[in-house]
């Protein structure tokens, strides 16, 4: 199912020029980096080198002490971005269908009930809807959450780590859902994982050294979700590995 909620074409989204220090450290320094529009950039590096920052600073959540994001077609980015990460962060008193919703509540909305129970459908928890996230394994709470991303129908949707909880098969499962159901939105996604980042990126860069550093692209040919054994996808997965290697040691 695509979510033909969404209306507006999605922007890209542009970081220029970004500074910030951490307890005299700098982290980055005149870094520019560009999620193109409809597509998902994917973000891999070290531990610590400064992902989650910058994807905060993509949120507007972390401010630069120079530079600045945009969205590429000039508009304000206000309202159009979403976060998925690492932790489900359902709210455990909830149930399912009250979680997806939770964001209308927040802004004092009603809840649109039949379209979220349209995306439990769509991420396959047809049903469940009355269940607390305590009666849900990890990969069906991840799910919910996926269905709240989409719920809240951003065109720019930032990733941080989604997956990196779930066992490999749930977490194949999950990459496969994620790219059918978000085909068309910005989407930046960090991972630690070169295979995950070739089954969902068209664009993967590595960031490296202090100051932080963004690598050349890597761009992987075919439609996300790729087969994880496709024969390009494996070369491309090599290349990566490779370039994280070489950041470790610049
Ligand atoms: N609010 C903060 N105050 C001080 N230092 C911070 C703050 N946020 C991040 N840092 C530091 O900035 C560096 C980068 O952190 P960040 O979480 O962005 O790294 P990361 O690449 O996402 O790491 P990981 O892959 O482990 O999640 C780390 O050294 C971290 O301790």
């Amino acid at each position: 199912m695509s979510d033909s909620h969404q209306q507006a074409a999605p922007p890209g989204l542009e970081m220029i020029g970004l500074a910030l220090r951490y307890e005299g450290q700098t982290l980055f320094e005149g870094l520019n980096l560009t999620a193109e529009a409809g597509r998902c950039t994917a973000l891999l590096g070290a531990s610590g080198v400064g992902k989650t920052t910058l994807l905060r600073i993509a949120a507007g959540l972390a401010v630069p002490e120079t530079g600045h994001v945009r969205a590429s077609d000039g508009l304000p980015l206000t309202g159009r971005v979403t976060w998925m990460g690492q932790q489900d962060l359902l709210y455990p008193w909830a149930r399912v269908l009250e979680n997806v919703t939770i964001g209308s509540r927040l802004r004092g909305q009603r809840a649109d009930k039949p379209r979220a129970l349209k995306l439990l459908d769509a991420v396959g928890l047809h049903g469940r809807e009355g269940a607390l996230p305590k009666e849900l394994s990890g990969g069906m709470r991840q799910r919910v959450a996926l269905a709240r991303t989409l719920y809240e129908d951003r065109p720019v949707v930032l990733m941080d780590e989604p997956f990196s909880a779930l066992d490999a098969i749930t977490r194949a499962a999950m990459q496969e859902l994620a790219a059918r159901l978000l085909a068309g939105r910005t989407m930046l996604l960090i991972t630690h994982d070169p295979l995950e980042a070739c089954r969902l990126g068209h664009s993967l860069y590595v960031l490296a050294g202090k100051p932080a550093r963004l690598g050349p692209a890597l761009i992987v040919p075919g439609t996300p979700p790729r087969a994880p054994d496709d024969d390009a996808l494996l070369h491309t997965q090599g290349e990566l590995l490779r370039a994280l290697l070489d950041g470790q040691t610049a």
